[in-house]
């Protein structure tokens, strides 16, 4: 049986996922895994008992990876699970963008009488919007987001412009031939009438957008930031809001500073907040877990490497490791020292982490107890699992 905790709201659909005969559910102080979305796990301790956290949706910006690497946790996301969720919300604040939605509302609620049709006829000329059609929106990052946001607004009639210069091959296969990608970012912000960002958070992405990004922009320019607080420096956009060098800021992070500006719209991190996208995430969460905490397979990872291997053997064994020459040699020598012939086996490395996975036939509790002794006292070695086959009945 093994114990998986779960934080934030996740999708019943998700937890049925895993079956009762192999799982509980908040049940232990020691659990085997996590499933969790927004906990700040950088503030939320968490033990070696855990082997895996598998975050729903695609930000891992929450979890300290280097702190679970180095503990032999692997941790997944569920990538592009909440894209589509995103996406329309993206489509439904440009359109709130242009049209005076809000205010219009706000105003004919206020009418009353009997000619209240009239009185709706002589002010309405005063919510005039614009519209999105021929305008060009320039996209910040073409994964799973954005190429779906780069879609949507062709489909609008926009004009699209993307930047991502690390763009995954699969990505770059999957998104259409028409986007025309920039050569640099200044390239997109001078020319785009709205600018979406969808990128993670990282060192390298932290105030992507500041002063000198927003003097490069149209005055009349929309900006969103759908990705993630920190990623737009938000003083940088006050001053620009202020000096009319910006027309609106459009986020789904809040903070004290922004709340309250007359040119800025907050929404409460709701990108991904469906119901579709909320069971998306947490079955393939679950899904994930399973696998890996099953079979040692990682799909999905964003700290080891990503390893499938057919299991038809008995056995399992899986060895979270440095990357570092002679490991193998050196885990193979201890197999071969207790006799233990060897059906198959796989190893990949992630930058300064390694995986290895080693089939073999059935041994004795006993034994296997001494192997993974043997196995953990080598310094390299983070975590060693053994794994019986549930497929083979002893
Ligand atoms: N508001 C919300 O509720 C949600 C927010 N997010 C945020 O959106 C981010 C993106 O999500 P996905 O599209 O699913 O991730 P993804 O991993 O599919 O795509 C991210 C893309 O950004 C690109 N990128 C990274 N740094 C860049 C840079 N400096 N300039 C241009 N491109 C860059 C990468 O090459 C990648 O193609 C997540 O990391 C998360 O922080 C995601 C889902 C929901
Ligand atoms: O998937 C992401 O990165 C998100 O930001 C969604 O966050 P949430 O799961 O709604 O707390």
């Amino acid at each position: 049986m093994k114990d998986i905790k779960t934080y934030n709201v996740i999708a019943q659909e998700g937890l049925d996922e895993l079956p009762a005969d192999m799982y509980t559910v908040n049940k232990s102080t020691k659990p085997d895994a996590l499933l969790i979305r927004s906990q700040d796990m950088h503030k939320t301790p968490f033990g070696t008992s855990v082997l895996a956290i598998a975050r729903a949706g695609a930000g891992v910006n929450n979890i300290p990876l280097e702190k679970a690497t180095s503990q032999g946790t692997a941790v997944f996301n569920t990538p592009g699970s909440n894209a589509n969720a995103v996406k329309e919300l993206i489509i439904t604040m440009l359109l709130l963008s242009v049209r005076p939605v809000f205010a219009s509302v706000k105003w004919a609620q206020k009418l009353a009488g009997a000619d209240v049709s009239l009185q709706t006829e002589k002010g309405k000329n005063h919510f005039a919007g614009t519209e999105l059609y021929g305008k060009k929106i320039g996209i910040i990052g073409l994964g799973n987001i954005g190429s779906r946001v780069a879609k949507a607004c062709m489909d609008l009639g926009m004009k699209v412009i993307g930047y991502d210069p690390y763009i995954s091959v699969e990505k770059a296969w999957q998104l259409s031939n028409d986007i025309p990608r920039a050569e640099s970012l200044e390239e997109l912000l001078e020319q785009s009438d709205f600018i979406t960002i969808h990128i993670p958070y990282t060192d390298k992405n932290r105030n992507i957008i500041g002063e000198d990004e927003i003097n490069v922009m149209k005055d009349t320019a929309v900006l969103l930031n759908y990705s993630r607080w920190g990623i737009v420096d938000e003083d940088a956009v006050i001053k620009a809001l202020d000096a009319k060098k910006l027309r609106l800021f459009i986020t789904d992070f809040s903070s004290e500073k922004i709340l309250n500006h007359k040119q800025i719209i907050v929404t409460p991190h709701l990108g991904g907040t469906t119901e579709e996208a909320e069971i998306n995430g947490a079955k393939m969460a679950a899904n994930t877990l399973r696998k890996y905490l099953e079979t040692g397979d990682i799909v999905n990872s964003v700290n080891l490497p990503n390893v499938e291997m057919a299991f038809d053997a008995p056995l399992r064994l899986t060895l979270i490791h440095q990357n570092v020459p002679n490991m193998v040699g050196r885990i193979t020598t201890i197999l071969a020292k207790e006799e233990i012939n060897i059906d198959n086996m796989i190893n990949r490395s992630r930058g300064k982490i390694a995986y290895t996975m080693i089939d073999a036939a059935d041994i004795s509790e006993g034994k296997l107890k001494e192997l993974k002794k043997e196995l953990l006292e080598i310094p390299e070695v983070i975590r060693v699992r053994a794994l019986h086959n549930p497929k083979i009945v002893k």
